[in-house]
Protein backbone atom coordinates (compact mmCIF):
# COMPACT_ATOMS: atom_id res chain seq x y z
CA UNK A 1 0.00 0.00 0.00
CA UNK A 2 1.23 3.38 -0.60
CA UNK A 3 2.97 4.66 2.34
CA UNK A 4 1.21 8.03 2.39
CA UNK A 5 -2.20 6.36 2.28
CA UNK A 6 -1.24 3.50 5.57
CA UNK A 7 -0.05 6.56 7.65
CA UNK A 8 -3.38 8.50 6.80
CA UNK A 9 -5.35 6.19 7.43
CA UNK A 10 -4.38 5.46 10.61
CA UNK A 11 -4.95 8.73 11.47
CA UNK A 12 -8.76 9.02 10.62
CA UNK A 13 -8.91 5.75 13.59
CA UNK A 14 -8.58 8.87 15.68
CA UNK A 15 -11.93 10.06 14.85
CA UNK A 16 -15.08 9.15 16.93
CA UNK A 17 -18.67 9.88 15.86
CA UNK A 18 -19.82 13.63 16.63
CA UNK A 19 -16.57 14.89 16.32
CA UNK A 20 -15.65 18.39 14.42
CA UNK A 21 -12.71 17.71 12.68
CA UNK A 22 -10.03 20.10 10.44
CA UNK A 23 -9.15 18.48 7.19
CA UNK A 24 -5.63 18.83 5.66
CA UNK A 25 -4.45 19.72 2.16
CA UNK A 26 -1.86 18.04 -0.23
CA UNK A 27 -1.53 14.09 -1.08
CA UNK A 28 -1.31 13.05 1.88
CA UNK A 29 -4.39 14.02 3.69
CA UNK A 30 -6.17 13.70 0.45
CA UNK A 31 -5.93 9.42 1.83
CA UNK A 32 -7.46 10.67 5.40
CA UNK A 33 -10.21 12.56 3.43
CA UNK A 34 -11.30 10.25 1.06
CA UNK A 35 -10.95 7.50 4.28
CA UNK A 36 -13.09 9.51 6.56
CA UNK A 37 -15.93 10.10 3.39
CA UNK A 38 -16.10 6.11 3.25
CA UNK A 39 -16.60 6.16 7.13
CA UNK A 40 -19.63 9.10 6.51
CA UNK A 41 -20.86 7.19 3.92
CA UNK A 42 -21.35 3.75 6.69
CA UNK A 43 -22.50 6.23 9.22
CA UNK A 44 -19.77 8.17 11.17
CA UNK A 45 -21.60 11.71 12.15
CA UNK A 46 -18.71 14.23 11.57
CA UNK A 47 -18.39 17.87 10.66
CA UNK A 48 -15.32 19.26 9.29
CA UNK A 49 -13.69 22.20 7.77
CA UNK A 50 -11.35 22.66 5.22
CA UNK A 51 -8.11 24.22 4.77
CA UNK A 52 -8.26 25.06 1.19
CA UNK A 53 -10.88 25.45 -1.82
CA UNK A 54 -9.61 22.37 -3.51
CA UNK A 55 -10.08 19.83 0.07
CA UNK A 56 -13.45 21.82 0.00
CA UNK A 57 -13.78 20.57 -2.93
CA UNK A 58 -12.95 17.18 -2.10
CA UNK A 59 -14.49 16.71 0.91
CA UNK A 60 -17.84 17.76 -0.99
CA UNK A 61 -17.33 14.81 -3.63
CA UNK A 62 -16.70 13.04 -0.55
CA UNK A 63 -20.24 13.69 1.48
CA UNK A 64 -18.33 15.16 4.54
CA UNK A 65 -20.54 17.60 5.75
CA UNK A 66 -18.73 21.24 6.31
CA UNK A 67 -19.06 23.69 8.74
CA UNK A 68 -17.55 26.83 9.57
CA UNK A 69 -15.36 27.91 12.67
CA UNK A 70 -18.22 30.45 13.85
CA UNK A 71 -20.66 27.16 14.42
CA UNK A 72 -17.79 24.58 15.11
CA UNK A 73 -16.18 26.43 17.77
CA UNK A 74 -12.44 24.21 18.59
CA UNK A 75 -11.99 21.32 16.40
CA UNK A 76 -11.20 18.41 18.35
CA UNK A 77 -8.36 16.67 15.66
CA UNK A 78 -6.89 17.84 12.70
CA UNK A 79 -5.17 15.60 10.32
CA UNK A 80 -2.51 17.12 7.57
CA UNK A 81 0.36 16.12 6.03
CA UNK A 82 3.81 17.67 6.11
CA UNK A 83 6.60 18.84 3.69
CA UNK A 84 9.28 17.78 6.24
CA UNK A 85 9.04 17.25 10.10
CA UNK A 86 12.33 17.04 12.70
CA UNK A 87 12.70 14.85 15.23
CA UNK A 88 11.17 17.87 18.04
CA UNK A 89 8.04 17.55 15.82
CA UNK A 90 8.59 20.96 14.15
CA UNK A 91 7.54 21.15 10.67
CA UNK A 92 7.89 22.88 7.61
CA UNK A 93 4.31 23.12 5.34
CA UNK A 94 2.97 24.64 2.58
CA UNK A 95 4.31 22.81 -0.41
CA UNK A 96 0.71 23.20 -1.82
CA UNK A 97 0.43 26.53 -1.01
CA UNK A 98 -2.48 26.01 1.62
CA UNK A 99 -0.11 27.45 4.87
CA UNK A 100 -2.45 30.10 5.98
CA UNK A 101 -5.70 28.47 6.01
CA UNK A 102 -3.45 24.96 7.60
CA UNK A 103 -2.12 26.67 10.19
CA UNK A 104 -5.15 29.02 11.35
CA UNK A 105 -6.96 24.96 11.42
CA UNK A 106 -4.29 23.39 13.49
CA UNK A 107 -4.20 26.05 16.15
CA UNK A 108 -7.81 25.40 16.95
CA UNK A 109 -7.46 21.83 16.99
CA UNK A 110 -7.59 20.08 20.67
CA UNK A 111 -5.32 17.27 18.75
CA UNK A 112 -2.97 18.25 15.78
CA UNK A 113 -2.23 14.93 13.53
CA UNK A 114 0.38 15.23 11.25
CA UNK A 115 0.52 12.17 8.20
CA UNK A 116 3.81 11.53 6.23
CA UNK A 117 5.56 9.16 4.69
CA UNK A 118 8.92 8.44 5.90
CA UNK A 119 10.91 10.40 3.48
CA UNK A 120 9.55 13.71 5.22
CA UNK A 121 11.21 12.85 8.51
CA UNK A 122 14.44 15.20 8.67
CA UNK A 123 17.69 15.15 11.18
CA UNK A 124 17.11 19.33 10.71
CA UNK A 125 14.63 21.73 8.77
CA UNK A 126 15.57 23.48 5.48
CA UNK A 127 16.25 21.11 3.09
CA UNK A 128 12.47 21.81 1.95
CA UNK A 129 12.42 25.48 0.76
CA UNK A 130 10.23 27.66 3.50
CA UNK A 131 7.04 29.14 2.12
CA UNK A 132 6.59 32.77 3.39
CA UNK A 133 2.84 34.15 1.86
CA UNK A 134 3.18 38.12 1.69
CA UNK A 135 0.19 40.51 0.42
CA UNK A 136 0.50 41.31 -3.06
CA UNK A 137 0.48 44.88 -2.44
CA UNK A 138 3.98 46.31 -2.26
CA UNK A 139 5.64 42.71 -1.89
CA UNK A 140 8.67 43.96 -3.41
CA UNK A 141 9.46 46.23 -0.34
CA UNK A 142 8.39 43.32 1.97
CA UNK A 143 10.55 40.94 -0.39
CA UNK A 144 13.36 43.30 0.63
CA UNK A 145 12.94 43.39 4.18
CA UNK A 146 12.59 39.16 4.34
CA UNK A 147 15.95 39.19 2.47
CA UNK A 148 17.23 41.64 4.81
CA UNK A 149 16.60 39.41 7.99
CA UNK A 150 16.89 35.86 6.39
CA UNK A 151 19.79 35.98 4.09
CA UNK A 152 18.85 32.95 1.96
CA UNK A 153 17.67 32.58 -1.93
CA UNK A 154 14.71 32.73 -2.77
CA UNK A 155 11.93 32.30 -6.10
CA UNK A 156 8.83 33.85 -5.96
CA UNK A 157 6.07 30.69 -6.42
CA UNK A 158 4.83 30.55 -10.00
CA UNK A 159 1.98 28.55 -11.50
CA UNK A 160 1.14 28.01 -15.34
CA UNK A 161 4.15 31.40 -16.20
CA UNK A 162 2.37 33.70 -13.30
CA UNK A 163 2.78 34.29 -9.96
CA UNK A 164 1.39 31.45 -7.43
CA UNK A 165 -2.03 33.19 -6.20
CA UNK A 166 -3.19 31.74 -2.99
CA UNK A 167 -6.80 30.88 -1.57
CA UNK A 168 -6.72 33.99 0.52
CA UNK A 169 -5.36 36.05 -2.60
CA UNK A 170 -1.38 36.57 -1.42
CA UNK A 171 1.83 35.47 -3.16
CA UNK A 172 4.13 32.90 -1.85
CA UNK A 173 7.88 33.23 -1.74
CA UNK A 174 10.15 30.28 -1.31
CA UNK A 175 13.05 30.12 0.66
CA UNK A 176 15.64 28.39 0.84
CA UNK A 177 18.00 28.05 3.74
CA UNK A 178 19.75 24.26 3.29
CA UNK A 179 19.16 23.64 7.26
CA UNK A 180 17.54 26.10 9.72
CA UNK A 181 19.83 24.90 12.86
CA UNK A 182 16.91 27.51 14.92
CA UNK A 183 13.36 27.50 13.74
CA UNK A 184 12.39 29.58 16.24
CA UNK A 185 15.04 32.38 15.57
CA UNK A 186 13.35 32.43 12.18
CA UNK A 187 9.78 32.79 13.37
CA UNK A 188 10.74 35.36 15.01
CA UNK A 189 12.15 37.49 12.32
CA UNK A 190 9.36 36.79 10.23
CA UNK A 191 5.94 37.25 12.37
CA UNK A 192 6.83 40.85 13.19
CA UNK A 193 7.40 41.87 9.10
CA UNK A 194 4.52 43.99 8.21
CA UNK A 195 3.43 42.41 4.38
CA UNK A 196 3.97 38.70 5.96
CA UNK A 197 0.41 37.20 5.93
CA UNK A 198 2.04 33.59 7.26
CA UNK A 199 4.86 30.83 6.84
CA UNK A 200 5.32 27.43 6.59
CA UNK A 201 6.96 26.69 10.33
CA UNK A 202 4.95 24.81 12.53
CA UNK A 203 6.66 24.70 15.81
CA UNK A 204 5.16 23.20 18.83
CA UNK A 205 1.95 22.66 17.20
CA UNK A 206 1.82 18.95 16.17
CA UNK A 207 0.37 16.96 19.05
CA UNK A 208 0.87 13.04 17.17
CA UNK A 209 3.11 12.43 13.92
CA UNK A 210 2.00 9.20 12.14
CA UNK A 211 4.68 8.13 9.81
CA UNK A 212 4.43 5.13 6.66
CA UNK A 213 7.35 3.30 6.71
CA UNK A 214 8.77 1.50 3.22
CA UNK A 215 8.40 -1.85 4.79
CA UNK A 216 4.52 -1.27 5.34
CA UNK A 217 4.54 -0.67 8.87
CA UNK A 218 3.25 2.62 10.47
CA UNK A 219 4.94 4.52 13.81
CA UNK A 220 2.68 6.71 15.67
CA UNK A 221 4.84 9.12 17.67
CA UNK A 222 2.99 11.07 20.26
CA UNK A 223 4.88 14.08 21.58
CA UNK A 224 6.18 13.74 25.39
O1 LIG B 1 1.41 21.87 3.58
C1 LIG B 1 0.83 21.31 2.70
C2 LIG B 1 -0.02 22.00 1.71
O2 LIG B 1 0.04 23.39 1.89
C3 LIG B 1 0.95 19.83 2.58
O3 LIG B 1 0.51 19.25 3.75
C4 LIG B 1 2.37 19.47 2.32
O4 LIG B 1 2.82 20.17 1.18
C5 LIG B 1 2.56 17.98 2.12
O5 LIG B 1 1.94 17.60 0.95
P1 LIG B 1 1.90 16.08 0.46
O6 LIG B 1 1.13 15.32 1.47
O7 LIG B 1 1.22 16.17 -0.89
O8 LIG B 1 3.32 15.61 0.34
Amino acid sequence: MNLKQIAAEKAVEWIKDGMTIGLGTGSTAFFAIQKIGELVKAGLQVKAVPTSGSTEQLAREFGIPLTTFAEAGKLDITIDGADEVDSQFNLIKGGGGALLREKIVAAHSKTFIVVVDESKLVPTLGTFPLPVEVIPFAYEWTMEEINERLQADFKPRMKDGQKFVTDNGNYILDYSFGTIPSPTDVQEKLNCLTGVVEHGLFIDMADIVIVGRADGTVDVLERS
